[in-house]
């Protein structure tokens, strides 16, 4: 597997391993987030119906006066009545508000329990309504106790709402079982506050009537004395457990003075009275008055226990969030490092490698590539650096090498050609011809094509070069090769032979082409004036030999130059300017050119 691919598998591999960790991580802390903000509003909504049992055990207190009072009636009494069953409605719709919508079990339950209890207070409320319009002297007709009813239905009332507080505080101590103590403990304050009411519930009547105290009060109040007395030292127990806050330890010295140090004796007082038939020494109206305020203390104590549960749950949920926080931030910048390696890997070592690789490839194709001298790679003083100005300079070095062979083979092909040219005419030299046409006439012999050879001298040469020098004989030379480079076709191969004789090789020449084509040659020389370098213009003619040999039979270069030869010499010996053919026997071809 290549490299790249590799290393992009593995960091593919790595961000999706950290992602999912991340991912699984922040999930988890999410439920435990949630599942701790759960279980705060759980212990809110304790709270709520602890509340309404508060309200709905006060609404006793103004319920009692009215079941006891005598003609006319007071209004102000009722009017009292109206208010705290308002107060008691109000706790009612704030909780069942709080509980409606949710559909988990508990407060499925805890609604079913409010809503239960609701309906019993409406009942008892009814009760206490048409018992009140009754006659006084029925009401309270001794034996009769038909004031004592209702206030038993009311109870009932608190029992059911009891039930609610322990079945939605159940559900917060399952999210948070260490605050079980503080929550266990309001709930037992709540029970407190209802069993202290209920006790004194027992004096209003008889203090109303000012009869001694029935057997049903007698036998009640040392029960709701031992559940008060049972509360108290649960309540201790639950608050004491681990560490007690101060607001907490207050609340408890502020119930332990204000209730049992003061309001108890007070109620062991009138007890004692009540049975033995002694006056109480006051009404119900200062019974209340004496009584109820120190329960408020048992309330604050509810309100403590719960506000310290509250606080704990209220900082978990905040170290929850916290902790997600910190865990997502965590894993975030575990990626966003994972990234910025991956990065600076790719930027810093594989693209430098890939470059350096194809420009490698590039050097063993022979392409051409400028090297990036400046580019930030070489700049680089580490190892990639160095590998980049390594294969900078084997670049450098490649070009030049490659440079010097262009040099070289253009200087072997200059010397090549400066080895086959004639340095005066430009045409090729005699050794080149040899070559060339031992090649040609190879090729001839292969094919069975047929051959001629021409061989031109240029007439009365030595008179050019006596009259006009030896410059102008040059450039009568070159002006005639010139004129028979004009007329050669290709495939024709024209040579100067030595001195001012020329020679000319046509393979696949039949012997009138041949014969045609020395003609032409004869007469372009004879009829174009060859300029001297002082400018003056001169006639010049040649005399032609011409040998070939027919299609498809043996020919042998030396023996065609001296056919040639023979011919030219006799077109020169026959007066010059004309084309002698050696074979068949020379004929003279001459026309006046
Ligand atoms: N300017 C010049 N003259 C050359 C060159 N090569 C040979 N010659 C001269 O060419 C002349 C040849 O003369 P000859 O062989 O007598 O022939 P010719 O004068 O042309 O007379 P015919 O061939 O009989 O017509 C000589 O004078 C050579 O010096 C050359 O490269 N340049």
């Amino acid at each position: 597997m290549r490299l790249t691919r590799l290393f992009l598998l593995t960091t593919g591999l790595l961000l999706a391993l950290v992602s999912a960790l991340l991912l699984r991580s922040i999930w988890m802390d999410g439920r435990q987030v949630a599942a701790a903000e759960l279980g705060l509003a759980a212990m809110e909504r304790a709270y709520l119906v602890m509340k309404v049992a508060e309200k709905a055990s006060a609404e006793r207190g103004p319920a009692i006066p009215v079941l006891n009072d005598t003609e006319p009636a007071d209004p102000a009494k009722r009017e009292r009545l109206q208010a705290f069953r308002h107060t008691t409605d109000a706790a009612f719709d704030e909780a069942l508000t709080a509980l409606t919508g949710l559909s988990d079990a508990a407060s499925l339950s805890t609604l079913a329990q409010l809503q239960k209890a609701r309906r019993e207070l409406a009942h008892a409320r009814v009760e206490v309504d048409r018992v009140a319009a009754l006659p006084h002297a029925r009401r309270s007709a001794p034996g009769q106790r038909l004031t004592r009813a209702p206030i038993d239905l009311m109870f009932a009332v608190i029992d059911t709402v009891l039930a609610g507080v322990t079945t939605q505080s159940a559900a917060a101590e399952a999210v948070y079982p260490e605050l079980a103590m503080p929550l266990v403990g309001a709930r037992y304050a709540a029970e407190l506050r209802e069993y202290a009411g209920r006790l004194g519930s027992q004096f209003t009547a008889p203090l109303a009537t000012g009869q001694p105290l029935g057997r049903e009060e007698q036998r009640e109040i040392p029960l709701l004395l031992g559940r008060i007395e049972q509360l108290r030292k649960l309540i201790e127990l639950q608050a004491r457990a681990g560490h007690t806050p101060a607001p907490l330890q207050a609340a408890i010295a502020a119930m332990e003075a204000q209730y049992f140090a003061a309001d108890l004796p007070f109620i062991e007082q009138l007890t004692e009275r009540g049975i033995t038939g002694q006056p109480y020494g006051l009404d119900s109206a200062a019974f209340v008055a004496r009584y109820v305020p120190p329960m408020k203390s048992i309330v604050a104590l509810r309100d403590a226990l719960f506000a310290a549960a509250r606080d704990s749950a209220t900082e978990r949920v905040a170290a929850a969030r916290l902790r997600m926080a910190i865990n997502a931030g965590l894993g975030l910048a575990v990626l966003c490092i994972e990234l910025t390696v991956f990065l600076l890997i790719r930027h810093r070592v594989l693209l430098p490698l890939l470059r350096s690789t194809r420009a490698m490839n590039a050097v063993m194709r022979g392409e051409h590539i400028q090297p990036a001298a400046n580019s930030a790679t070489m700049l680089r003083t580490d190892e990639i650096g160095d590998m980049a100005r390594a294969v900078t300079a084997l670049q450098e070095a490649t070009q030049r090498s490659r440079a010097l062979e262009a040099e070289r083979e253009q200087l072997i092909a200059q010397l090549r050609q400066a080895s086959d040219t004639d340095f005066l005419t430009g045409l090729l030299n005699r050794r080149a011809f040899s070559e060339q046409a031992a090649r040609l006439l190879a090729q001839a012999r292969r094919h069975g094509w047929p051959v001629a050879l021409i061989v031109f001298d240029m007439d009365h040469f030595k008179r050019i070069n006596d009259e006009h020098g030896h410059p102008a004989g040059d450039a009568v030379l070159c002006a005639a090769a010139e004129i028979a480079r004009g007329q050669v076709r290709q495939g024709e191969l024209l040579a100067r032979h030595g001195g001012e004789e020329f020679i000319l090789l046509a393979v696949g020449c039949r012997p009138d082409e041949a014969r045609q084509l020395a003609e032409r040659l004869r007469l372009a020389l004879a009829t174009q004036p060859v300029q001297l370098p002082d400018g003056t213009p001169l006639q010049i003619t040649a005399s032609f030999g011409l040998a070939w040999v027919e299609a498809r039979q043996p020919v042998e270069l030396d023996e065609l130059y001296r056919n040639a030869d023979r011919a030219l010499y006799a077109a020169k010996s026959d007066g010059r300017n004309q084309v002698r053919c050696a074979d068949p026997p020379p004929q003279p071809l001459r026309e006046a050119g």
